[in-house]
């Protein structure tokens, strides 16, 4: 089957390679002649585990193709999927510029019939803008071409997006003909050939079911860290209280790790406009208003033990590890290290970071204002205090005796809970950690 993906990103340029993996022929089109240029010649715009790997097999076959000109391709395809940005606007809504250029020119140029399916996040009643959109330049063309529009919501993790992309939990369509429904099918069998597990529904629910679902996660995780604030107070174990209710099927063990706080392009701005389209309706998403209260609060909880650890910041050199929102990725949209990097630095702190992969991200985003260090012991060189930030593998099993020689001063804050308090008191390091003093 010829498809194409609008929007090489971490969900197009994914989506695409996977379904090339299956042996569609796929054409992958970004406005950014940079990043396309970039991926002709095998290089990767972003950091995900076996993607590049993945991405030169399908090249080399012939079944993964790059462009900047979506109009040249769509006589040679059957579906389009749109995974284009949808940004949050100012006033936290998703913004769907973007969503709607793919419409217009889609509309402009389209011969036969096709199926635009959107992947990207977008609220409830964005598909009808959508069509809305296409119906209107066909009319301009006075072109009497049949179209269909589905949602197709994507669910993958950054870090982890092949492995969830090629065995999804499950597949979420919206679909409002027996046409697209079929079309669909065909597309995902081949990664659900044991248990087919694609749901179809009306597009309006396949709409809110991607923000019911993210909402959901992040309402875990800031249960979890309110939980976790309230046992540092009263003297309990987050970490058994994690796997006391864990155990319970009823509320399973994911998702539901204390920190300093949920990051990423997506769980924020999803969160925001959830709220935004409570509003726009008349109706008040109290959970969910408190869920982004508390996060906003939690990105600046490693700040805020670290001065109550060691006082006053001003002139002392703190080293932070893990920089991205989460470990596998090269992705600092919303981390949380960027708010704390920020206030250390308002506070007159010298920063030194290290992170294993988003260090040119990093740069890109604040430059030279912290100093970027090769790897986790030149990080703590003469460091006061040392922030963990980000759970990376490489940061689990560190040579204690060497960072307590290189630190001139002892004081450790563990954003992630990742490393031994007894340990670490016995080297003379006071240290503490989410839920605990
Ligand atoms: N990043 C993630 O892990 C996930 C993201 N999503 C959703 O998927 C959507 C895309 O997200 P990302 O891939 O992270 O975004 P991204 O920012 O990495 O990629 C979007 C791409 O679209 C391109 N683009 C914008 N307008 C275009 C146009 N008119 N024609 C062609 N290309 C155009 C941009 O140049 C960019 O390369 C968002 O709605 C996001 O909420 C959903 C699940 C996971
Ligand atoms: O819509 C999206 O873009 C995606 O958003 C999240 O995926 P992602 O943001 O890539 O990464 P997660 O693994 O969900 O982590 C998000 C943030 O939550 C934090 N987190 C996660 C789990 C946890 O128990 N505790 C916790 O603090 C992570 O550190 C990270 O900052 C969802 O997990 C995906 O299903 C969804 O497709």
């Amino acid at each position: 089957m010829n498809i194409a993906i609008v929007g090489t990103g971490y969900v197009g340029l994914v989506s695409g390679t996977c379904f090339a993996e299956m042996g569609a022929t796929v054409t992958c089109v970004d406005v950014d002649a940079n990043k396309i240029n970039k991926l002709k010649v095998g290089e990767m715009p972003i950091y995900e585990p076996g993607l590049e790997e993945l991405v030169k097999r399908n090249v080399s076959y012939g079944r993964l193709n790059f462009t900047t000109n979506l109009t040249e391709v769509l006589d040679d395809v059957e579906v389009v999927f749109s995974a284009v940005g949808t940004p949050p606007d100012e006033d936290g809504s998703a913004d769907l510029k973007y969503v709607l250029a793919v419409a217009h020119q889609f509309g402009q140029s389209i011969n036969k019939y096709t199926i635009l399916v959107t992947k990207s996040t977008v609220p409830v009643g964005t598909a009808r803008k959508v069509k809305a959109v296409i119906q209107e330049e066909l009319d301009k063309r006075g072109a009497d071409i049949s179209f269909d529009v589905a949602s197709n919501p994507e669910f993958l993790k950054e870090g982890a997006a092949i492995k969830d992309f090629m065995s999804p939990d499950r597949v979420v369509v919206g679909i409002e003909s027996k046409k697209a429904e079929e079309v669909m099918t065909k597309l995902y069998q081949p990664f659900l050939l044991q248990n087919f597990r694609v749901i179809f529904m009306d597009i309006p629910s396949a709409e809110m079911t991607k923000y019911a679902a993210n909402a959901m996660l992040a309402t875990r995780i800031s249960f979890m860290n309110d939980i976790a604030n309230l046992c540092e107070r009263v003297g309990a174990n987050v970490d058994h209280v994690r796997k006391g209710i864990g155990a319970d099927v009823r509320i399973g063990q994911k998702f539901l790790y204390a920190g300093c706080g949920y990051g990423g392009s997506c769980f924020p701005k999803d969160v925001k406009a959830l709220v935004h389209t409570g509003i726009e309706n008349g109706y008040h998403m109290e959970v969910i208003e408190a869920v982004e209260r508390v996060n906003d609060r939690q990105k600046s909880i490693v700040y805020d033990k670290l001065t109550r650890l060691m006082g006053d910041v001003k002139g002392k050199t703190i080293a932070m590890l893990g920089l991205a929102f989460k470990p596998d990725t090269d992705d600092m949209r919303e981390a949380p290290a960027l708010v704390v990097i920020d206030k250390l630095l308002k506070d007159g702190a010298i920063v030194r970071v290290f992170d294993p992969i988003a260090m040119l991200e990093c740069k890109r985003r604040i430059g030279e204002v912290v100093t970027y260090t090769e790897n986790l012991y030149d990080c703590a060189d003469g460091a006061d205090a040392l922030l963990l930030m980000t759970e990376w593998r490489q940061f689990r099993l560190p040579t204690w005796n060497v960072i307590q020689k290189v630190m001139t001063d002892k004081y450790i804050v563990d954003g992630r809970n990742i490393w031994n308090r007894a340990e670490l008191e016995e080297l003379g390091f006071s240290y503490t950690r989410i839920g605990e003093k």
